[in-house]
């Protein structure tokens, strides 16, 4: 495709969005060929005749979401949009869902989907992958988040995008026949948005954005067009009203974190014992996020040193190390013949259980970990943050009480040895702190939310429309 045509596309995605063409973009070369497209995926036209309880769905797609209901109360679909780009958009998906589940049962049927991944091509389905480049290089990745910061920059790439993988999009959201969707990644409110716009779908489905930073946030979290924006705290609801959010559609709630980690009744001495763990010995609990990254090798070998009394040449303390989908950083702990208690982990399924077993927590900055590890009451060493989005977790922990923050492995391991022996009562304090922060509640608090807006939504969309024109067809 050459780029003149792209600009005229996104011009003509720009005009029909913000009403005029406001901005001006130039996007580089093309051959022509577009990647390969998952053709599997075909947007059939569907018609939704819609009164309050008679819906009739029709669709030749062999979905397994077909679906015919007269009369009955019909189940809603919700479509969560998420990507593995860390493992905290995901925990959230799944938290999302579960509180759904436990909350109204069978009211509502879930699906979680990475679209981009399943519906796209390059290089939206390699996000995992990019992401995981950029941060490795970590300059690479501060330079992207804070030159796309600005509005006008994401709106062109993103109207590019549109542009260019409009049909898929469509395809990847009209397959569920979606009543909500919830996007919980920062990248997934502008296209969706552009897509339920041109199918004249905006006020028949719900969509709702729920941020799972804690407080510096990428802008692009914020879209004017969803009915609701749900903020983990104060800091961020303030960023989503400067960045032109009316009051009426933010809600804060605090960060979605799995029920079972907010509901389950867990004793740390019978944890213990199902973990195979010591029964009396502190207990530290290191890990790097659901990819395992940050200063995880050095800092274990520094508390092997700390936890560790040569005088009476005894432990006193132990170390889980969870060390998520990093495979490499797991077997080279393996190997190592430690002097204290260690238990190395991969990725782990019931975070809860490992953190209610221990009595602090060293990690990097992710927004997930922490509030998980709030509910638990678990003390946090941070020792490492990804620039941009992790920046701001930072103060929310340490101003808050919560825990420190040192990159130095050293002194992470200094700290801990201290706590668990002549700073006992600091470890106590600031474990209360952090319980005083967390917010088992959040993500109920959100689906009931949901559930209320929707029942509203249920009286007012009485209109019946056909489903004709394709987004995909400007180009
Ligand atoms: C004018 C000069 C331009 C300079 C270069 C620009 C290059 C553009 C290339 C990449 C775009 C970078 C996008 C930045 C927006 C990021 C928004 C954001 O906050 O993303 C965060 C997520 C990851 O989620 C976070 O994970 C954390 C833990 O790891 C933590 O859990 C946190 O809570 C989460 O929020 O980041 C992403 O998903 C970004 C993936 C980017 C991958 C690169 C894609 C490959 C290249 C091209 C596609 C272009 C898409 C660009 C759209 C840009 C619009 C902003
Ligand atoms: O083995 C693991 C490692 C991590 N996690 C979860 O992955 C999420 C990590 O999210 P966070 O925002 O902390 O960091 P990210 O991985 O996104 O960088 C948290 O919910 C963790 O409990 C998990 O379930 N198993």
């Amino acid at each position: 495709m050459a780029a003149t045509t792209v600009v005229s596309i996104t011009e003509k995605v720009l005009e029909r969005v913000y009403g005029s063409s406001k901005f001006t973009l130039s996007v580089a070369g093309g051959d022509g060929e577009r990647p390969h497209r998952h053709t599997h995926h075909h947007i059939q036209r569907h018609s939704y005749d819609d009164s309050d309880d008679d819906v009739c769905y029709s669709d030749e797609d062999e979905s397994a979401m077909e679906l015919v209901q007269i009369g009955a109360e019909r189940t809603k679909n919700v479509l969560i949009l998420m990507s593995d780009t860390g493992g905290g958009h995901r925990a959230s998906a799944e938290a999302i869902r579960d509180a759904f589940k436990i909350q109204f049962g069978d009211k509502y049927k879930i699906i979680v989907k990475d679209v981009w991944k399943e519906y796209t091509g390059w290089p939206l389905n390699d996000m995992e992958r990019s992401y995981k480049f950029m941060v490795k290089h970590v300059q690479l990745w501060k330079v992207a988040f804070h030159s796309t910061s600005p509005k006008w920059i994401h709106s062109c790439y993103l109207a590019a995008i549109a542009a260019y993988y409009a049909k898929e999009v469509e395809a990847g959201l009209m397959e569920y026949k979606p009543e909500i969707i919830i996007s919980v990644h920062p990248l997934m409110q502008h296209i969706p948005l552009w897509v339920l716009k041109w199918q004249e779908l905006q006020k028949r489905v719900l969509f709702v954005t729920v941020i799972t930073d804690l407080n510096t946030c990428h802008p692009t979290w914020f879209h004017p067009g969803v009915n609701r924006c749900y903020c983990p705290s104060q800091e961020v609801a303030k960023r989503a009203l400067v960045d032109g959010l009316d009051e009426s559609q933010v809600r804060v709630f605090g960060l979605p974190v799995r029920p079972s980690f907010a509901r389950a009744v867990l004793v740390k001495g019978e944890l213990r014992r199902e973990l195979e763990m010591d029964l009396d010995l502190r207990a530290v609990l290191l890990m790097g996020g659901g990819e395992g990254m940050g200063p995880v090798k050095e800092t274990a070998k520094a508390l092997e040193e700390s936890l560790y009394d040569r005088e009476n040449k005894k432990p006193i303390g132990q170390m889980v190390v969870i060390c998520g989908r990093n495979k490499k950083l797991a077997s080279a702990l393996e190997a190592v013949e430690w002097k204290i208690p260690v238990k190395v982990r991969g990725f782990e399924t019931q975070m809860e259980k490992w953190m209610g077993a221990c009595d602090c927590i060293i990690t990097k900055a992710g927004p997930g970990t922490i509030a998980e590890s709030l509910i638990r009451s678990l003390p946090i060493i941070l020792n490492d943050y990804i620039p941009g989005q992790e920046k701001g977790n930072v103060p929310y922990v340490v101003e808050n009480g919560a825990g420190v923050f040192t990159r130095s492995p050293k002194e992470t391991a200094r700290i801990v040895g201290e706590w668990f022996s002549t700073k006992a009562d600091e470890l106590e304090q600031t474990s209360v702190n952090a319980r005083k922060l967390a917010q088992p509640e959040a993500v109920f608090d959100i689906v009931k939310d949901l559930d209320e807006l929707s029942e509203q939504r249920g009286h007012l969309a009485k209109v019946s429309y056909t489903l004709t024109s394709s987004f995909a067809s400007l180009v």
